[in-house]
């Protein structure tokens, strides 16, 4: 099968504009991820990687460029598009069920084929017998996955992660690492995940984009060796070539760090 492209943006530029003026936050970006791969954008707090995926969501509007998820420009929010975030933003008074449902709701989506979606993803998420509890009984890492099956309940071509594991405990979070990994291969999804931690990303992606700060542009990219693309985020920790890409990666944030006390 020909790899398809499932993102592109081309000369994407984005300013902020408000009381105090105008600010640059991303100059120039240029980025193409093929259908069913995993992109991390790691960077230093400040370098655009929110606006980026704000931008791909049609949440912004690039000030110039275009931004394209499977061939279509994108200028508003789009059904294409998922997006899971660091909390879990469930409603404390819908069942697990309903909140896991409320994408398909808003698509007006409440046929038994629906049902059958969002009850089956909540099986493959261990979460079947919650299906009739509250947010509140449940655990961290349980809400982020009924929020997960929410996003993927509505079928989007691409997931986009904001730090979705970062308010979990380690453990939990290496488990949910796993199990996201799995599902979006099964799926054949293609996911864009934006992370503060350089070893989550090896861990989970086939490709590394390393943004640098004032303005936000693209510094490297760096691809996963296939010993660790191929192996789960836990396991992928201890492959052969992990440590050196961590201290590559590392090196990047040194630089930058050199760079901006200069
Ligand atoms: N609404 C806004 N108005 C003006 N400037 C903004 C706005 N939102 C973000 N910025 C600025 O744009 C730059 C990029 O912000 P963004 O949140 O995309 O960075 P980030 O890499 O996601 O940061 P972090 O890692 O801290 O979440 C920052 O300098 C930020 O202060």
């Amino acid at each position: 099968m020909p790899i398809q492209t499932a993102v592109e943006l081309e000369e994407v530029s984005h300013v902020y504009v408000n009381s105090q003026g105008a600010y640059l936050a991303l100059e120039q970006i240029g980025l193409k991820v093929n259908q069913g791969e995993f992109v991390s954008l790691i960077g230093p707090s400040g370098c655009g990687k929110t606006t980026l995926l704000s931008l791909i969501s049609g949440l912004l509007i690039p000030t110039t460029g275009s931004v394209r998820v499977s061939g279509e420009l994108i200028q508003e929010p789009t059904p294409r598009v998922g997006y899971m975030l660091q909390q879990d933003y469930l409603f404390p008074w819908r069942t697990i069920y309903e909140n896991a449902s409320i994408g398909l709701e808003l698509m007006g989506r409440r046929d038994s084929a629906a049902k059958e979606t969002v009850l089956e993803l909540l099986h493959d998420m261990g979460l079947s017998e919650f299906a009739d509890r509250y947010p509140n009984q449940l655990s961290g890492g349980m809400r982020q996955r009924v929020a997960l099956v929410r996003t993927l309940a509505t079928e989007p071509d691409l997931l986009l992660l904001d730090e979705p594991f970062s308010a979990l405990d380690y453990q939990t979070k290496l488990q949910l690492e796993d199990l996201v990994a799995v599902t979006l291969l099964a799926r054949n999804k293609t996911a864009i995940l934006v992370t503060h931690d350089i070893t989550e990303a090896i861990a989970m992606s086939d490709r590394i984009v390393v943004l640098q700060p004032n303005p936000g542009r693209v510094l490297a990219a760096v691809d996963i060796p296939p010993n660790i693309r191929e192996a789960l985020p836990l396991k992928a920790r201890e492959e052969a070539g992990f440590h050196n890409l961590f201290h590559r990666l590392w090196g990047y944030f040194e630089d930058m760090d050199a760079e901006g006390g200069k």
